[in-house]
């Protein structure tokens, strides 16, 4: 299949002139919010909204007529009046299911609001790698959009970003064919993948060296590296419900 493949290693380089009408983007924030996204799923979430700021996420839980769980972080910290931080641990089934979550992060949540306008949106982690790229197989046009920290390159994103992209090997990862259908920076993310060797090293140390990861250990979340360490254990995908609308829900495979 002829699929293109481009990679924004922060979601600044999407700008407006981007043309994203026709991709299906993949929206990367390994630590920690598509993280939280995979495993709340996982743990049987109802629908997942997302909103850039503060005010606009607790505004939204108030007009709720069935209130959902306020979730999220700023500075790695659960927000004041908040129900549920940005750490995968805390959304277990006894806490999560069933229940709609509005959530705000600090880089995660601002991504997927900069893909918005793709017609396909889904938000990947390293939990549920092998599902995102089964459902994004015979995607034409992929979009990768890494979340990064505070506007920086986080070396975490681009590793997964790199996995997703060995795991489709498009042909234009083969030395004989024409390198037209991979940009640059898809290029960088599968190499920075390749290098990384997690059979002989494992993706948890990886990411205590990352942007990332480091912020996380400072704040006091190291458990949280290994959690989100963790390839494939989550069988579903995290996807938008409808265009224009910025609501997941978890998708389970199969
Ligand atoms: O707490 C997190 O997981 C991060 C905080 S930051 O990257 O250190 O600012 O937020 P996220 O939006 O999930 O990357």
């Amino acid at each position: 299949m002829n699929q293109s493949i481009s990679v924004s290693l922060t979601p600044s380089e999407l700008s407006p002139e981007c043309d994203l009408h026709q991709a299906c983007s993949v929206i990367i924030d390994v630590l920690r919010a598509t993280s939280v996204m995979a495993t709340a799923g996982q743990s049987g979430v109802g629908r997942m909204t997302t909103c850039e700021n503060v005010h606009a996420a607790a505004q939204l839980a108030d007009q709720t007529p069935i209130r959902p769980l306020l979730c999220g972080e700023r500075h790695c910290k659960p927000i004041d009046g908040f129900d549920l931080g940005n750490s995968p641990a805390e959304y277990t089934p006894e806490r999560v299911a069933d229940r709609d979550l509005v959530l705000t992060t600090t880089n995660g949540t601002r991504a997927i609001h900069a893909a918005m306008r793709s017609r396909r949106l889904l938000a990947a982690s390293f939990l549920n790698l092998n599902a995102t790229v089964a459902a994004v197989r015979s995607e034409p046009h992929l979009q990768i959009v890494c979340a990064g920290t505070n506007g920086q390159i986080s070396f975490e994103d681009v590793l997964l970003a790199g996995a997703i992209i060995d795991r489709l090997d498009p042909p234009a990862l083969q030395d004989s064919a024409p390198s037209g259908h991979l940009d640059d920076s898809a290029r960088i993310a599968w190499s920075a993948w390749r290098q990384a060797d997690v059979n002989t090293r494992p993706l948890g140390q990886s990411l205590a060296q990352s942007l990332g990861g480091r912020n996380l250990i400072e704040a006091g979340y190291e458990a949280d590296l290994q959690r989100c360490a963790q390839v494939s254990t989550i069988d579903g995908t995290i996807e938008r419900v409808d265009p224009g609308e910025a609501v997941f829900e978890f998708r389970r495979r199969g």
